[in-house]
């Protein structure tokens, strides 16, 4: 039996969190698959209950699960509270990343052809969809690197990497990479000005050295920026650093229609994962019934193919997700016009596991 770690979180998390394990649980007997779901608090809904974004329990919970099943922290209320190391971004996800040594961010961007139209590119940049991996380290650069303080008028944040921690998720890119029909790899940094960049393109010249059936490029983030709206099918994986892939992976996901379209992976050395929608608890929308659980939906999918190996139950979830979207379902971040009816949250769910 697989051991699953529910953490819900704040804002839309318990609302997508429950539309991804409607999927999960659906999916996995066909699969032979027995998997035992325990929920536990996380976020601000576990500093309001216990004064801790990530309580003990919590951590034993997870580290004595097989994945996590993640939804969203943060927000507004918790935004004011006076340790900022106290806050849920800070306090829970980014220590959860760091202690479970999750440090390859996995960001599959895929433009469906019914949602060709939700993209706001121009629809010939666009034609025929895109497939992007980005591939962001996770548990380095400016997010962790000490010092961090913020002091009057003065406030610093320290941007550190070791050669060994770009060194294990290049391989991972490039890994990615070779199991991709276009083997291509564009390493993104800004080694024009920063030490960090320049010791990550010394590095990814390297191990690329170790892969001569991948193309490696190298390119300033700035540029990537640019070349993500001006021409989305030239690129094929991303590889970069926390806070560049942060801010690239959400440019990507609009491409695809929508935040609401983007799962994630967190890996590390073995099969042990977190799996979560790549957007935040989006606060604008908690409780309404608009938010779109797919990223949620495809994330189970992630967890079954990357912790469990099954990928078949994976296929099965994305294939699903397919139909739905070809039958013309959407949730409102995806609805092409004024006109196109609108799905809740939970019809949305329901939808995908009527299509599995
Ligand atoms: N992994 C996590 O737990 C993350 C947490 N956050 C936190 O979330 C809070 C809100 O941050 P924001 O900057 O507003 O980012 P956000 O990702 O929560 O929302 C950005 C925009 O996208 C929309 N959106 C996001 N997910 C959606 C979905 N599934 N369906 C439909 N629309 C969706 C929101 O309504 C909002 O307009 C902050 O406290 C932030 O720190 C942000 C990113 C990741
Ligand atoms: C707390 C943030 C680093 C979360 C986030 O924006 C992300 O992981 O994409
Ligand atoms: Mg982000």
């Amino acid at each position: 039996m697989a051991k699953i770690a529910v953490l819900a979180g704040d804002g839309i998390g318990p609302e997508i969190i429950a539309e991804g394990l409607k999927v999960l649980k659906a999916v996995a007997p066909q699969h032979g698959q027995d998997l035992e779901f325990t929920e536990a608090l996380v976020g601000g809904a576990a500093y309001d209950a216990t004064g801790h974004p990530l309580p003990p329990e919590t951590l034993e919970l997870v580290q004595n699960s097989d994945a996590i099943f993640f939804g969203a922290v943060g927000g507004p209320k918790y935004d004011v509270i006076p340790d900022p190391n106290m806050r849920p971004e800070r306090g829970a996800l980014l220590p959860l990343r760091k202690k479970l040594g999750l440090y390859a961010n996995l960001r599959p961007c895929i433009l469906y052809s019914a949602l060709s139209s939700a993209c706001p590119l121009r629809a010939d940049l666009v034609e025929g969809g895109f497939d992007i991996l980005v591939v962001r380290e996770l548990t380095g650069g400016l997010y962790f690197g000490q010092p961090k303080s913020w002091e009057g008028d003065n406030a610093i944040d320290t941007c550190l990497y070791s050669r060994e921690e770009i060194t294990r998720i290049l391989h991972v890119a490039f890994k990615a990479a070779q199991k991709r029909p276009n083997k291509r790899v564009v390493s993104v940094d800004k080694a024009n000005v920063l030490e960090t960049s320049r010791l990550w393109r010394d590095t990814a010249t390297k191990v690329a050295a170790e892969y001569p059936d991948v193309e490696l490029s190298h390119q300033l983030v700035d540029a990537t920026a640019m070349d993500l709206v001006r021409r989305p099918q030239s690129f094929d994986v991303i590889v970069t650093e926390n806070l560049f892939g942060d801010i690239l992976s959400d440019e990507a996901a609009q491409l695809t229609g929508s935040l609401g379209m983007l799962p994630s992976a967190s890996l590390g050395q073995g099969t042990f994962g977190l799996y979560e929608p790549s957007h935040g608890s989006a606060p604008d929308i908690a409780g309404t019934g608009k938010a779109n659980p797919l990223a949620t939906i495809l994330s189970a999918a992630l967890l079954l193919r990357y912790s469990l190996g099954a990928e078949a139950a994976a296929l099965q979830i994305e294939k699903a997700v397919e139909i739905v979207l070809n039958a013309g379902h959407r949730t409102g971040d995806i609805a092409e016009t004024p006109d196109t009816k609108i799905v809740t949250c939970t019809e949305m769910g329901d939808l995908v596991v009527a299509a599995l």
